[in-house]
């Protein structure tokens, strides 16, 4: 059977960047992550396709998702439901590959319970007026939802402590530098990737 895959789990507050961040490190090739896309009730904003950023549902739908333990995780974030179909999580890693997260606190942290192995990441913004600024610049949310999504931020970033690491998205390139540079560390540690180790620890 295949060694399972790693799971690599990006959180931080909504605008900080990890949607930017993810794509420049999937964009960058030498890897074979497999973003898993979340479930929402959340409308599409122009551009979004369905099934491509999101399985955009019903409420009725999301529910039903809920009660029928399909879903990893999931969250009520500003007025909407968002969460990460279990099915191809679970089926991803078990053919040995590695799968992408990208999700909010409350949700990482339900992840975290249940497959605790995976690697933690918290992307913060240099400072609230920037991770403002972002939000308002992206033109996606009006003025009373952005407010709402800054009232989360302030919770969301005090949960901060409670990941495995915490990286500063304050330069693009040097926040993927250092997503790319823990994961492999984290690989490095968790699967001792030079088989003269496994000889040398005496593993079977
Ligand atoms: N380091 C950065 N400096 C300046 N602007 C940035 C930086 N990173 C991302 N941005 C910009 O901030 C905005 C929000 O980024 P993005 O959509 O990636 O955030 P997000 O965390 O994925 O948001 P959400 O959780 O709401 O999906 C975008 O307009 C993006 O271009
Ligand atoms: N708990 C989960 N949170 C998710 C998931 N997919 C996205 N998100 C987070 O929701 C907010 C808002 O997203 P937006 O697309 O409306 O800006 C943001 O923090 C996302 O990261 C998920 O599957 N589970």
């Amino acid at each position: 059977m295949a060694k399972r895959g790693m799971l690599i789990v990006l959180s931080g507050p909504s605008g900080v960047g990890k949607g930017t961040v993810r794509k420049a490190i999937f964009d960058q090739g030498g890897n074979d992550f497999q973003y898993s896309i979340s479930m929402t009730t959340r409308k599409p904003r122009e551009g979004e396709v369905n099934g491509e950023d999101y399985y955009f549902v019903s409420k009725e739908e999301f529910e039903h998702n809920i009660e029928t333990g399909q879903m990893l995780e999931y969250a009520k974030y500003v007025d909407n439901y968002y969460g990460t179909p279990l099915k191809y999580v679970n089926e991803t890693l078990d053919r040995g590959k590695d799968v992408f997260l990208e999700i909010e606190v409350n949700g990482a942290l339900q992840v975290r319970k249940r497959l605790p192995e995976g690697v933690f990441v918290f992307l913060t913004p240099p400072d609230l007026m920037k991770l403002k600024q972002r939000i308002i610049n992206r033109g996606t949310e009006d003025m009373e939802t952005i407010n709402k999504r800054m009232t989360k931020a302030v919770e969301e970033i005090r949960m901060m402590q409670d990941y495995d690491f915490a990286v500063v998205n304050d330069k693009v390139e040097n926040a993927v530098e250092s997503i790319k540079t823990i994961i492999k560390s984290e690989r490095f540690r968790v699967e001792r990737v030079f088989p003269e180790y496994e000889e040398m620890l005496g593993d079977k």
